[in-house]
């Protein structure tokens, strides 16, 4: 546990020994992992000594599956994935457009234009390849910038003026300044010297002088303009949004492995901000019905957006909660049944307030019909193809410089997972398929869940997933070694020796697994 002690007496990112997680996160990873320990330890020590970020060698002390984990979940992935919409513009066309967009973009940086290609496997998917990690030394004045601003800046971005909460007193538009993430948001906004815990983020120019930049409670504009980021990643902000959608790899392998027929329904659980809701509209070639089920009406509305530009008109949203998707009422003419018109019941949860039309087209009489024909609840059975894109303690997204979930949050995400699970496998028609899948790497969350499943159902067979590109499950927990090898796990990180990841290895943290339902 080196590794985490020496944060507390850094005051500075250093790629590659530092992680600024919260300690209870990291001993609960850690407890998670610490069957994998074990089998990770003969690679461990191969590559001791060898694996290197930034050219820095890592300590001996260092050299444990947690202290790597950390540290590969405090950056970016080095390749950044673009989904190209196929169904507007070729892979060639829209590489092009890339490469373009690129070399504006590098005009003035210091690192190298990134290489762009596409996928070995998956059709539709461009890779980015970036130089990564940057021998770069803070510039005297600072910046301080809050933490979800920092970790846009590490995926790319520049830093716009409300993310900006401390700078040196004497700083003007002009200057070469270094940029800072508060860790623990402890930076009082105007502050001039800040003495807490703070990563390094890169240097840049300033656009805004201090003075402008806390003039008004509400800045606007480029504040700095990175020119020498500590992690060299493209930006891409709305460039050509409707042919282009930045998603992570395993999210792109999520929907290819749903793979639904064309004019086929499907029900996604858990769908906003609709990354694979958009991605499954496009796999039916804009046929069909994809039903977006989500909680959040915010990020409902972030599915109808996505829509729009990317041009799909099968998507239905409905604000729900997909614990509660089984029709109650049964089949008397008043149950909700996909492809019946749906009679509203007074009391009934659904109604003009609590659902979204994904199009203005939707306020014709007759489209309301058939949009309320697809409204949830569903009597069981109802769909072939259903995606449980689950929520979860999220503990592969990258980077992840700092997280505020404490133990108690974490331990309530598999409750609520064993609840959506229950109501999948309800719903699903006899032979159809059910995905599941997590953006954490935490066991109890992904192969514990598919144990608990199986074990739940007899009428549930777990089934290959493909294609393969990630690692298989962990091993001691709960599934045995056919079973590993059916689903798709990324993350805890790469143990090749070389440190030359690929863009299969060099991902977020994700789990993959489908079943079939027996009849
Ligand atoms: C991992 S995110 C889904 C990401 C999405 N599939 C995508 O690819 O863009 C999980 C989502 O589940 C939603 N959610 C959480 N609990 C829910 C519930 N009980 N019913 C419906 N949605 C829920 C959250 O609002 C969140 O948007």
């Amino acid at each position: 546990m080196d590794v985490l002690e020496n944060s507390s007496s850094k005051d500075q990112f250093i790629p590659g020994n530092f992680n600024p997680l919260l300690q209870e996160v990291s001993e609960f990873i850690n407890k998670s992992l610490k069957h994998v320990n074990h089998n990770y330890q003969g690679q461990v020590s191969k590559i001791q000594g060898e694996l290197s970020l930034n050219q820095q060698k890592f300590a001996e002390t260092d050299l444990n599956i947690l202290g790597k984990t950390l540290t590969i979940l405090s950056l970016p992935p080095r390749f950044t994935t673009v989904r190209v919409n196929v169904l507007k513009i070729t892979l060639r066309k829209a590489l092009a457009l890339i490469e373009e967009h690129l070399r504006h973009q590098y005009i003035g940086k210091t690192s190298p234009l990134p290489l762009v290609y596409p996928h070995h496997l998956l059709p539709d998917l461009l890779i980015i390849e970036s130089s990564g990690i940057q021998g770069v030394q803070p510039a005297t004045k600072e910046v301080i910038v809050g933490r979800m601003c920092g970790s846009a800046v590490l995926r790319g971005a520049e830093v716009f003026a409300p993310g900006v909460v401390g700078a040196s007193p004497d700083l003007h538009a002009g200057d070469r300044v270094a940029v800072f993430a508060d860790l623990d948001d402890a930076c009082l906004r105007g502050c001039k010297h800040f003495s807490g815990r703070k990563m390094f983020l890169g240097n840049g120019i300033v656009n805004q002088s201090r003075k402008d930049l806390f003039k008004t409670s509400k800045p606007t504009g480029l504040a700095v303009s990175v020119k020498e980021p500590i992690f060299d990643a493209p930006s891409f902000g709305s460039c050509h949004s409707e042919l282009l959608f930045l998603q992570n790899l395993p999210s792109v392998l999520c929907s290819h492995i749903l793979n639904p027929d064309k004019h086929a329904q499907v029900l996604d659980m858990c769908a906003a901000p609709g990354g694979k809701t958009t991605h499954i509209a496009t796999l039916m070639y804009n046929t069909g019905q994809v039903i977006a089920i989500d909680k959040s009406q915010n990020k409902l509305n972030q599915i109808r957006l996505t829509a729009q530009k990317l041009g799909l008109t099968n998507i239905k949203a409905f604000k729900y909660d997909s614990t509660k998707l089984i029709s109650p009422i049964g089949l008397d003419g008043t149950a909700c049944n996909i492809g019946q018109r749906k009679i509203c019941l007074p009391n009934n949860i659904f109604s003009e307030s609590n659902t979204y039309k994904i199009s203005s087209k939707l306020n014709s009489v007759g489209m309301d019909q058939e949009y309320n024909s697809c409204a949830p609840p569903y009597k069981p059975s109802s769909f072939r193809w259903i995606l449980l894109d689950a929520p979860c303690s999220a503990l592969g997204q990258r980077p992840q410089i700092q997280t505020k979930t404490n133990m108690k949050e974490l331990q309530s995400f598999p409750i609520i997972q064993h609840k959506l699970l229950e109501n999948a496998v309800e719903l699903l028609q006899p032979g159809g398929k059910l995905v599941y899948s997590t953006c954490t790497i935490v066991p109890e969350e992904n192969e514990n869940m598919v144990k608990w499943l199986l074990d739940k159902y007899a009428n549930v067979e777990l089934i290959e997933t493909t294609p393969k590109l990630g690692k298989p499950g962990l091993p001691n927990c709960g599934l045995n070694e056919e079973e590993c090898g059916k689903v798709q796990r990324f993350g805890p990180f790469p143990c090749n020796n070389s440190g030359n990841w690929s863009v299969d290895e060099d991902t977020i943290g994700f789990f993959i697994s489908a079943f079939r339902k027996l009849s």
